[in-house]
């Protein structure tokens, strides 16, 4: 028997559609009462086997992390802990650099700085520095955004915004000091990351966002007060279902709090209404509350996949590229580097990888029919 999400998608493939169109059904399906936002293609140099061009690229500038999130890397995996990258395997901020010039000069338009904790990297200012400069081919600066838990916020803040770091997304999934401890699994006070969020926002690294993963009978019954915490305040919140990345976090279906509850779970008490997307392929749908008080996202990878029109790669800490969250696969960058490729040769490795992707992992999900892979964790290829 398929699930409820399979048998969704399956009407979603019906035949005549495309890719992109789907994931609007996908998505549409997975929060009834929406609005279908004006779509348009971004136009750019390369275009993978469906059409979707590359926009985003996220580096992961470290496996390290001084959270251990029930969903993310778990304590103990299988009676071990985890083994982490040594400095040498790290890709050098002159790499980074270099393969984050190519690909914007082949039409990446958005930098996003993640890991790991990105924060724990020693000198990351430096780097932000570097990437800051960079200019698209018609003279603009890429769009330049990193993703914290906010631990080291306080401290980094202005020194991120000066080196040129546009805004920050913050993780926080409980409002609860108990519940952040047993979920986050940290020594430090939920008012460090809270009071870091206030750093950001005061330091212009803004707009503000802050991500919660829901996970049901764990924090399902805070997406009111976490809604309520930050309306209002110009911060957006976003929920985001629990993925199946990884093989630690020991995901089930059952604990996925799909999209649509949430919004419904909102809008029963802050009418909610559908907002266009601000940037084609969006991994966050908005909705704006009735009263004005600001907005909220949902980011449906579960129950309503949105591959259709994802233009995002990914380089993990050690210089692998994927161009699929969920890929077992990655081209080796590093490797590429160290062996003295000079420009062209990047940039051809970053097109051929591109031009050839078909990877749609949440919407074969969706229709049962994902493949089997080894699952890599989403510390290592970066959020
Ligand atoms: N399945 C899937 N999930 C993704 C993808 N990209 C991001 N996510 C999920 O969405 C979460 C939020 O991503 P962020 O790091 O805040 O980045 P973003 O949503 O691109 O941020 P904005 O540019 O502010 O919209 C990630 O942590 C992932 O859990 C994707 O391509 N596929
Ligand atoms: C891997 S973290 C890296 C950046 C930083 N350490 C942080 O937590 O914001 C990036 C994002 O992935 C999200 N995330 C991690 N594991 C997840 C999972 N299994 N399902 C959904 N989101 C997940 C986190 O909540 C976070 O917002
Ligand atoms: S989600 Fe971020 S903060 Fe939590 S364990 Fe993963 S990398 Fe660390
Ligand atoms: S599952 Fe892969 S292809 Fe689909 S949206 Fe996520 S990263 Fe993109």
């Amino acid at each position: 028997m398929k699930s409820a999400i399979a048998a969704g998608a399956d009407a979603a493939q019906s035949a005549g559609t495309t890719a992109s169109e789907r994931a609007d059904t996908d998505r549409d399906r997975a929060e009834p009462g929406r609005r279908r936002a004006a779509r348009q293609l971004p136009s750019s140099g390369l275009a993978d086997r469906r059409g979707r061009a590359l926009k985003d690229l996220r580096i992961s500038v470290t496996d390290h992390c001084n959270f251990r999130c029930v969903y993310c890397m778990p304590k103990e995996i299988f009676g071990r802990d985890y083994v982490f990258m040594e400095r040498d395997e790290l890709l050098s901020f002159d790499e980074i650099e270099r393969l984050a010039r190519s690909a914007v000069a082949l039409g990446v338009d958005k930098l996003r700085i993640t890991g790991g904790e990105p924060l724990l990297r020693r000198g990351i200012e430096d780097l932000i520095e570097r990437l800051a400069a960079l200019r698209t081919p018609d003279g603009r600066k890429p769009d330049l955004a990193l993703t914290t838990n906010g631990s080291a916020l306080r401290v980094k803040a202005e020194a991120l915004k000066a080196a040129g770091l546009d805004r920050v997304t913050v993780s926080v999934d409980s409002l609860s000091e108990e519940r952040f401890q047993a979920i986050n699994d940290v020594r430090f006070p939920l008012a460090r990351v809270l009071d870091g969020i206030e750093a950001a926002s005061e330091a212009g690294l803004g707009p503000v966002k802050v991500n919660a993963v829901v996970k049901r009978g764990v924090n399902d019954d805070e997406i009111v007060p976490l809604a309520e915490h930050f309306r209002g305040t110009g911060i957006t919140l976003r929920f985001i279902e629990y993925m199946d990345v990884g093989s630690s976090n020991g995901w089930r279906l059952d604990d996925v709090v799909p999209s649509a509850e949430i919004v419904r779970t909102i809008s029963a008490v802050h009418p909610l209404e559908p907002a266009a997307e601000a940037r084609y392929g969006e991994t966050a749908r908005r909705w704006r509350y009735a009263d004005g008080a600001g907005e909220i996202g949902v980011i449906s990878s579960v129950t309503g996949a949105f591959c259709g029109t994802c233009t995002r790669a990914r380089i993990s800490a050690d210089g692998k590229l994927y161009t699929c969250l969920f890929a077992n696969h990655g081209f080796d960058l590093r490797a590429l580097l160290r062996d003295g490729a000079d420009d062209d040769a990047v940039t051809a490795a970053l097109t051929g990888v591109w031009e050839t992707r078909d990877d749609r992992y949440s919407e074969l999900r969706a229709a049962n029919a994902a493949p089997d892979r080894d699952r890599i964790e989403m510390s290592y290829i970066g959020g």
